[in-house]
């Protein structure tokens, strides 16, 4: 199975976790884009009452196309369930989130949500978190202060770029790729980040995620954050 089947099938393995009536929020991402056409499915075939919150605009566009209910999620209470795709996942189950630019949404719906399903190809689980750029969300003002900044600590910063311009994020920032290597401490890296003025979010994903879905050679792998001990 090439990459692209391995996603479809994750795609279609976490569309069974959702069931009718439920506050459902909607991922970003390639893998993601196909579990929404499965879901857009179900809703069809199956008449299934479910709302959505997007962590997107295009995914919120597709879901909509599809019949799917999106909602802004300041109209919802809670989200039962959150599916979403990852870039790196750790086997502490500590992730890298934001390839597609959509991180800070996708933290915001994540933690407003009681359960998170991450859907991944194997070549996404990795020992230690960090040979994907670590993403991070800035406010344009001053960002280029940052950038040195960055510099400086060695973090190697690159300008996400759409074309010739600076690639800007559904609310409108900047994000700036830090070319980091194995993350040995991603806790404090986390922190640090936080704290750092003009910084929106990073896309360390700690302590977030609750259940994995991996697509392997070998079928579907399905992880538990309980498994872990
Ligand atoms: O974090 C994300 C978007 O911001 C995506 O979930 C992540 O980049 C994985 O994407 P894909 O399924 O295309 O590999």
């Amino acid at each position: 199975m090439d990459q692209n089947e391995l996603k479809q099938l994750v795609g279609d393995e976490a569309v069974k976790h959702i069931k009718d009536g439920m506050i459902v929020g909607l991922g970003s991402g390639s893998t993601v884009k196909l579990m929404v056409d499965s879901l857009g499915k179900r809703v069809k075939n199956e008449q299934m009452n479910i709302v959505c919150a997007s962590t997107s605009k295009r995914t919120a566009k597709q879901a909509q196309d599809l019949g799917i209910i999106v909602k802004p999620l300041d109209e919802i209470d809670q989200i039962d369930l959150t599916i979403d795709g990852a870039d790196e996942i750790s086997k502490d189950f500590d992730g890298i989130k934001g390839g597609g630019a959509a991180l800070l949404w996708e933290k915001i719906v994540a933690t407003n949500s009681k359960k998170d399903l991450w859907i991944v190809d194997e070549s996404k689980m990795v020992d230690k978190l960090g040979k994907f750029p670590l993403p991070v969300e800035v406010i344009p003002f001053g960002s280029s202060h940052l950038f040195e900044r960055f510099e400086k600590m060695g973090y190697k910063p690159t300008y996400r770029m759409n074309g010739d311009s600076m690639l800007r994020t559904d609310s409108d920032n900047y994000i700036i790729d830090l070319h980091l290597g194995e993350i040995d401490q991603p806790n404090e890296l986390a922190d640090q980040l936080s704290n750092m003025t003009g910084v929106v979010e990073h896309g360390l994903f700690l302590n977030i995620v609750n259940t994995v879905i991996v697509g392997t050679q070998h079928g579907i792998k399905t992880l538990s954050r309980e498994d872990l001990g």
